[in-house]
């Protein structure tokens, strides 16, 4: 399985270090062998080498020098393809998108998913944009063009929070889902009970490779609101526009509310609670102050939770990783694999996204 990476930031990386290390796994125990074939960034460069990059070669050399475009040229190879050229050109039977997550219009990673399937190419992506605005669009047209779309990532990372509902859940209703999906924030607020200003705790989550590119979207929850967009689109069938979920972030938390809530037994946290009746979705995110018995009070760090209620099986709590580039990599993997079991008409565990 040949593979086009569009970004190269964190996630993009440590991706690149999955494939790697788990490369021999992957082809001994599904049958998937892949191969980075090309990678476009905007400031490390491009790179397009058809016969496969040699990833540790490749990963030394955005290290050393900050660009893709330093490993070394052999006859075949091509450099400096911007994103949409790498999209067309790259002879790839997947395009990972791992840019940046634009929560006002998607952009460009919208463009790069309808590009891919357009030239029949299957996406698997983290980036919660073009998932959040052009769910059923971007489905429909992977189904068209018979290609997958995997984007387990876009809520809680690693942490399989849009398969379980759909597959290992399937035949409940599901009222209503609430949770703790984001990692940062809740990272802050963890560190905000012991003291911490909500400046020092984002410096340290930013450094961890939690944050987004521009963390306002963390803060003031437009990233929660875009996951509880996706998680309505998913789960429920029911397209949700984000302008339209009433969303407030922490920002106006100071340290005072969190000790105060803590001398009272309670924790702030930041909630996301989406709920469906006879086919209306309604959902909103905001910080609630949750008594600390409360099994979502108990999350703490960048550790996410989300609660399904469902009629059969009761309550059915998920806890994990809610962000973090190794785990964020994984969830890349997951898709890639059930990407390759669809393509042989097989299933791991239930059904792919397209
Ligand atoms: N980090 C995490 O824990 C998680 C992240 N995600 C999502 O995964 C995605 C990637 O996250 P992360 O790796 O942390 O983010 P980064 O900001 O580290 O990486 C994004 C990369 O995309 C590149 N990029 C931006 N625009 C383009 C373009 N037009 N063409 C090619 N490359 C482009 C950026 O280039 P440059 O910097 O050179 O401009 C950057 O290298 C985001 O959408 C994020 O929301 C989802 C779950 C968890
Ligand atoms: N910035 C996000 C990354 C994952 O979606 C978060 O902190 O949860």
């Amino acid at each position: 399985m040949k593979i086009a990476m569009i970004g190269f930031g964190g996630v993009g990386q440590a991706f690149a270090e999955i494939v790697e290390e788990k490369h021999q796994e992957l082809q001994q125990n599904h049958g998937l062998d892949v191969e980075i074939v090309a990678v476009s960034d905007v400031m490390k460069g491009a790179i397009y080498q058809p016969d496969g990059l040699n990833i540790t070669k490749l990963l030394e050399c955005v290290k050393r020098t900050g660009s893709v475009e330093s490993y070394p040229s052999s006859s075949q190879t091509i450099k400096g393809w911007n994103s949409l050229e790498t999209i067309e050109k790259a002879q790839v039977d997947v395009i990972i998108e791992v840019t940046y997550t634009d929560v006002k219009t998607g952009e460009p990673a919208l463009t790069h998913c309808h590009r891919a399937f357009e030239t029949g190419k299957s996406v698997i992506t983290t980036n919660k944009g073009p998932v959040a605005l052009a769910y059923q669009e971007l489905t429909e047209k992977a189904e068209k063009h018979d290609v997958f779309f995997g984007f387990e990532g876009t809520v809680m990372s690693g942490t399989p929070a849009l398969r379980l509902p759909l597959e290992t859940l399937a035949g409940n209703e599901i009222k209503e889902i609430k949770g703790i999906l984001n990692g940062t924030t809740n990272y802050i607020l963890t560190a905000m009970e012991s003291g911490m200003t909500l400046n020092q705790a984002l410096e340290k989550a930013q450094a961890l490779g939690y944050a987004e590119a521009d963390p306002t979207s963390d803060l003031e929850a437009y990233d929660v609101r875009y996951k509880a967009a996706i998680l309505s689109n998913h789960v429920y069938g029911v397209h949700l526009d984000p302008d339209e979920i009433f969303c407030a972030g922490i920002t106006g938390l100071s340290v005072e509310d969190i000790q105060e809530a803590k001398r009272d037994g309670e924790k702030w946290k930041l909630l996301a609670r989406i709920s469906q009746n006879k086919g209306k979705v309604k959902a909103t995110v905001q910080p609630e102050r949750l008594n600390q018995d409360d099994l979502l009070a108990r999350v703490s760090g960048a550790t996410n939770a989300i609660v399904y209620e469902c009629d059969l099986s009761g309550t059915i709590m998920l806890t994990g990783a809610g962000a973090g580039l190794k785990e964020t990599g994984f969830s890349l993997m997951i898709d890639l694999i059930h990407c390759h079991k669809q393509k042989q008409g097989s299933k791991i565990g239930g059904g792919s996204h397209s």
